[in-house]
């Protein structure tokens, strides 16, 4: 199976298109990339951000699709509204799952999605999202409202449902309390949760990340969307649970350990 990773390369390897293809490779699935952006990054943050031409992520995707049955996709940073408007043009066409994780800033505080860009993400790539896995700010930016309650939660994912987006995985990472707590809202209506022990550790950069691309190799593999966004989450628990102890700051999860532990998701249907 093929999965596709349109996003920035992370040059410290845990985030972004380094984390993605890792995490496809993990669980057996062929990875394919379109590179949205270098970043000069680390485990202590981003230095220096050099975007690629919108019509070279074009020509990217145009020669991925032309020859490679690509069976899921999903997007990060994609930093501009060109680069948005070439995605969700190319990903109009394309009959494939796309899983949207709206990357917007980095742990260190750098901006990887341009200010301009929400409006544009919005617009034209929310409507072809078959899930959009935002964290809590991310959920803030793009409902436009805060959020502090489950009732909260719950508002915003109807606001990007909304938008288009048709499932929305509101990830908890984010907010307090001794457990990591996800909100699933699928598209038939359902809601559930998914509960593992919060990790108190620094290594948890590219969290989003290797969530999201673990949902994408799921679905590339043919599974059930709720089953992937449950896999996933054991994927990226396990990655927290045994950190690798690299780099001087918030280092990256461990990509090898999914089959090597076993981390319990509670799955909860409210
Ligand atoms: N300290 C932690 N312990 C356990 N799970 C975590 C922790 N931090 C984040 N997660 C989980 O990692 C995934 C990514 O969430 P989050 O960190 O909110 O995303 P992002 O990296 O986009 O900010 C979610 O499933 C979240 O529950
Ligand atoms: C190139 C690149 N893409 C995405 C991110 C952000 O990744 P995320 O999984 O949200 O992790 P943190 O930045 O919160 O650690 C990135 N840093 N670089």
């Amino acid at each position: 199976m093929i999965a596709l990773t349109i996003a920035g390369s992370d040059s410290g390897g845990g985030a972004g298109i380094q984390a993605d293809l890792k995490t496809f490779q993990e669980l057996g699935v062929f990875g394919t990339s379109a590179i949205t952006a270098l970043t000069a990054q680390n485990t202590l943050g981003v230095h220096d951000i050099m975007a690629a031409e919108p019509a070279f992520v074009a020509a990217q995707l145009h020669a991925l699709f032309e020859d490679f049955e690509i069976t899921a996709a999903k997007t990060g940073m994609l930093f501009s509204p060109a680069i948005i408007d070439v995605v969700a043009a190319t990903m109009q066409q394309q009959h494939i799952p796309l899983v949207v994780d709206p990357v917007m800033i980095a742990k260190g505080g750098a901006t990887l999605l341009a200010q301009q860009a929400v409006q544009t993400m919005k617009e034209v790539l929310l409507p072809v999202a078959t899930v959009c896995t935002p964290n809590i700010p991310e959920a803030e930016v793009l409902a436009g409202m805060t959020i502090t309650t489950a009732s909260d939660v719950a508002q915003a994912a109807q606001r990007l449902m909304a938008l288009g987006a048709k499932n929305i995985v509101m990830k908890g990472g984010h907010l307090s309390g001794v457990d990591a707590v996800d909100t699933v809202f699928l598209e038939d209506g359902s809601v559930f949760t998914m509960t593992t022990p919060r990790i108190d550790t620094k290594a948890t950069h590219g969290t989003g990340c290797t969530f999201s691309a673990a949902i994408t190799a799921g679905l590339a593999n043919g599974q059930e969307l709720k089953e992937a966004i449950i896999e996933a989450k054991r994927f990226i628990q396990a990655a927290i649970v045994h950190p690798l102890g690299i780099g001087h700051g918030h280092g990256p999860t461990n990509h090898f350990a999914y089959n090597r532990y076993d981390c319990e998701v509670f799955v909860d249907e409210a």
